[in-house]
């Protein structure tokens, strides 16, 4: 299944110096089950704003019977795939990536949590009631708990006395959630090339806007962050563990303890990649600020006040590559 041509190739960004990058050996791994997995999360949030996890608890079934249906799908004639797009916000969109001019050696499926999925054109692709959307909420839901699981190990370890805080903005029912299933396509280009130092941009460098990223994906690499020193790092891809990315939003709640991480996807040669991400978001009319109890003595918030909705606005407005957050801080760099 490879849709794209010589001409749109030319469109997209390459990165140079690839065999050059390094391999993140210390990503930091989080036991869910153990009693350490909060100290862990806070220290992860505050080095990398990244981490995985184990013993996460979403059942194996639900992660397979969801990945075969992406498979299914992201196999259909590209004709028949374009019936679920394009993604205005939610629907199917290949290559690019919003509508500010980003393009990506990708093709993915953009929804929203809690959806009447037979309502969108999704039905249009896989017809009415099927079974196809109960495996897509049982995912959601399995993956949700497990955000909202880390989010009260964070607040514990954070030390903050409602142990919800974040949780309950993911499980508001007016939670602005979003899932998105991502296929990156094997580049005939790069495989053709293989000791080329170049690699062929899959989803550029960005950060999430929301609170958390649920991210899993199959055997395939791709997938780089970038640390405090703006270095690169490879994340080698691990099919047991759930990647947790931290966004924007939790970034200004925590007033910049925690880093939301930079992180970008480079295409594969040979192999397709294959990604599921739930980005956990508050409801449209949530404040996002510095929450009080973690400021200490007369710490100032380094943020403007905005809620959800403003920030949301602000983001869809932006490149992939943006430093949105730029707009709402306080003391901005001159
Ligand atoms: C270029 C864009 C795509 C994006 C909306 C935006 O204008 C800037 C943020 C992008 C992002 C990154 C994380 C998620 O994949 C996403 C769904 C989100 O909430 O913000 C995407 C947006 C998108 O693909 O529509
Ligand atoms: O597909 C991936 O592995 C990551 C994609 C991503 O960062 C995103 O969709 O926001
Ligand atoms: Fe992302």
């Amino acid at each position: 299944m490879v849709v794209l041509s010589k001409q749109t190739t030319e469109r997209y960004s390459y990165i140079r110096n690839c065999n050059k990058t390094s391999t993140l050996s210390t990503i930091p791994v989080v036991d869910l089950s153990k009693p350490e997995a909060k100290a862990l999360i806070v220290k992860a949030c505050e080095e990398f704003g990244f981490f995985k996890v184990i013993n996460h608890g979403v059942p194996i079934e639900a992660i397979l019977k969801l990945e075969s249906e992406a498979i299914n799908f992201f196999s259909l004639p590209h004709n028949q795939k374009e019936k679920a797009g394009p993604p205005n916000p939610f629907g199917y969109g290949n290559k690019k990536i919003g509508v500010n001019g980003d393009v990506g050696w990708v093709e993915y499926l953009l929804l929203k949590n809690n959806q009447d999925y037979n309502s969108m054109r999704l039905s249009s692709v896989f017809g009415q009631n099927t079974d196809k959307f109960s495996v897509l909420n049982e995912y959601m839901c399995a993956v949700r708990k497990m955000g909202c699981e880390i989010l009260e190990l964070m607040a514990e370890g954070l030390n903050i006395e409602e142990k919800n805080v974040f949780s309950k903005l993911l499980m508001d029912k007016e939670s602005d959630s979003v899932f998105r299933l991502n296929h990156y396509p094997p580049c005939p280009e790069m495989a053709l090339d293989n000791k080329s130092d170049e690699k062929l941009v899959g989803f550029g460098e960005h950060t999430d806007p929301q609170i958390i990223s649920l991210m899993r994906s199959n055997n395939t690499s791709g997938l780089q962050i970038c640390l405090k020193d703006r270095s690169w790092v490879a994340v080698p891809p691990d099919y047991n563990s759930f990647f947790i990315n931290v966004g924007d939003s939790l970034q200004v709640m925590s007033n910049g303890r925690f880093r939301s991480v930079r992180h970008r996807v480079l295409a594969n040669g040979s192999d397709s990649r294959l990604s599921m991400i739930y980005f956990g978001g508050p409801p449209l009319s949530q404040k996002i600020a510095p929450l009080s109890c973690l400021m200490k003595g007369n710490e100032e918030s380094l943020y403007k006040e905005f809620t959800w909705f403003d920030y949301k606005k602000s983001a869809y407005a932006s490149r992939l590559a943006d430093n949105r957050l730029g707009h709402f801080e306080r003391f901005a760099a001159s």
